[in-house]
């Protein structure tokens, strides 16, 4: 058996650092419980001291997902320690994950402190999660620019300390790759306890490098890699899971080393993570973007009519992608639905399925063919995720070249019907407006306003995705629909709601 690389996943930790995303409990437990299906070996749930929310996230997915390690990421302190710790000790695998950083960049401006300060600190963190848990991780923060001899040094006492796994950042993406790799393989060389623990590298993307830097390092001895789905992750994010995971698998012959990842469930989670935080997945993206499997020119559909090998290095049935001739339109039953659904990942109760039948008939009437694609818009935005607070029940919208923008809205809670109308710059603005003045939600800011089309063809579904600020705090809204403006105020009528769910409707 080829030699095992640990997939460590990072998404809803440093994924959601990406600016812009933002997780509620819910989203990240759904994603979370994904993770595991997916069969990542490590998944860092969040930064529990960072705030009450990523601590309640981190407890929720701890004490229910089951079969990955959960870890929790905390600085070298006692402190961050501590929280880590309430927030992972109802996991069945629980790990602390404690950093600090050792490039003398970092030690001079940002924690100003010494070499021999931030040894003892390292140290300290490690023996002090250790009481808590075998498992305690220790990250070199900007280990890559760091001092080599320093560097190796603290990692020495890391692991004197109990770590059992050292982590290498390149924090900033500032390696190249073979570079990156000689680094690794000397640190394998100079650490004279290296052997005990698993040696880890987490990379960044600022050069376009994070995956080649991060096959670089398991190439050189590394057998863990801490990456992201869809490569998100601060700033220019984080080498991507599924392009490492897929060149260890397409190059088995040249890497030697193999994942414990369930293949086909990649692209289901890649869409599952683009729907929750909002980023999509552009279309040239390597294994889950739109275009990935697909030929345009000539020569190469013939090749691939001819042997889907000419042109295709590797199988999209393998990684999930849905193939299928059933055609779902206006004429299909439940038992279609539900059995589409299923082949999807979508196993959905009777209520559920009930609820997504009538959205489903209500979209086939509008659009001839329904595609895997609005499925699982309707099935995520409408179905699984919709807050069921405030409905959209109906929407009258009068607009055009010589009219003011104005728009009725009525709004349904609990049975009981509100309605206002409001002028604006445009129909979507008037819409937005109206929804304001019936919620009062005069403190929702509209930061960001994304529609795009989800299939081809004049009856695509329109699929909108909002960012909403609330004091400070970002809250994703999607919407879909055949109409752009009834998509437009379910997005915000999303949001809103998620933010009426976490802070009350009267703080609006
Ligand atoms: C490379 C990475 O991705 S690391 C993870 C980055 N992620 C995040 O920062 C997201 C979550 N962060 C947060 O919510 C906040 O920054 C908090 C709650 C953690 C801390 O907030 P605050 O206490 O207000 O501190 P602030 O963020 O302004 O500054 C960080 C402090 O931690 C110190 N610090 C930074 N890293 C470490 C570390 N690994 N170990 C110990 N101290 C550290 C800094 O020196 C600074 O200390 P100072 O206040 O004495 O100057
Ligand atoms: C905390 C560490 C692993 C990190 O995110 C980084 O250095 O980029």
């Amino acid at each position: 058996m080829a030699d095992r690389v640990y997939i460590f996943d990072t998404t809803l930790r440093d994924g959601e650092q990406s600016p812009g995303v933002s997780l509620n409990k819910e989203e990240k437990l759904e994603i979370a419980r994904q993770l595991a299906k997916l069969n990542v070996d490590v998944i860092e749930a969040g930064f529990p001291v960072a705030s009450p929310g990523d601590f309640a996230a981190v407890q929720a997915i701890a004490e229910e997902v089951r079969g990955s390690v959960i870890c929790g990421l905390a600085r070298a302190n006692f402190n961050d320690i501590d929280r880590a710790w309430d927030a992972l000790k109802g996991a069945e695998k629980p790990r602390i994950h404690t950093f600090i950083a050792t490039s003398d960049i970092h030690l001079k401006y940002k924690l100003r402190k010494t070499r021999e300060e931030v040894l003892r600190l390292a140290v300290e963190a490690v023996q002090h999660a250790k009481q808590y848990t075998e498992d305690v991780e220790f990250s070199a923060e900007d280990a890559s620019r760091s001092d080599l001899s320093f560097l190796c040094e603290v990692l020495e006492a890391a692991i004197e300390a109990g770590a059992t796994v050292v982590n290498i950042p390149d924090t900033v993406g500032y390696a190249v790759p073979a570079e990156f790799g000689e680094f690794i393989a000397s640190i394998r060389r100079r650490v004279k306890n290296i052997g005990r623990v698993v040696l880890s590298v987490h990379c960044h993307n600022d050069l376009g490098l994070a995956v080649a830097n991060s096959l670089a390092a398991i190439q050189a001895g590394a057998n863990q890699v801490e990456c992201a789905i869809n490569g998100l992750g601060e700033r220019a994010g984080n080498a991507a899971l599924e392009e490492i995971v897929m060149a260890l698998y397409t190059k088995s012959g040249y890497f030697g080393r193999e994942t414990g990842i369930k293949y086909d469930e990649i692209y289901r989670t890649s869409r599952l993570v683009s729907t929750l935080t909002g980023m999509s997945v552009q279309p040239n993206k390597a294994i889950v973007g739109k275009n990935a499997f697909l030929h345009e020119s000539g020569i190469h559909q013939d090749g691939v009519l001819k042997e889907r090998t000419t042109y295709e290095i590797m199988n999209p049935e393998l990684i999930g992608i849905p193939q299928t001739n059933i055609v779902l339109g206006k004429h299909s039953g439940r038992h279609a639905l539900r059995e589409r659904l299923a082949e999807l990942g979508y196993t959905l109760t009777d209520a559920e399925l009930d609820k997504a039948f009538a959205r489903f008939k209500e979209l086939a009437d509008r659009k001839k063919e329904i595609t895997d694609l609005d499925l699982e818009a309707l099935v995520k935005s409408e179905i699984r995720l919709s807050a069921d607070l405030y409905q959209l029940c109906y929407l009258h919208i009068s607009s055009g070249t010589s009219v003011v923008p104005t728009a009725t809205v009525g709004l349904k809670r609990n049975g009981t019907m509100r309605e206002e109308a409001a002028c604006g710059d445009g129909p979507v603005d008037a819409a937005f407006k109206a929804v304001d003045k019936i919620l009062g939600a005069n403190k929702v800011t509209l930061a960001e306003y994304n529609l795009s089309a989800i299939t081809g063809g004049k009856d695509a579904l329109g699929e909108v995705v909002v960012r909403a600020t609330y004091k400070g705090k970002t809250y994703i809204g999607r919407g879909v629909s055949t109409d752009v403006i009834e998509a437009s105020v379910k997005a915000y009528l999303n949001a809103v709601n998620k933010i009426i769910l976490e802070v009350g409707e009267d703080a609006l």
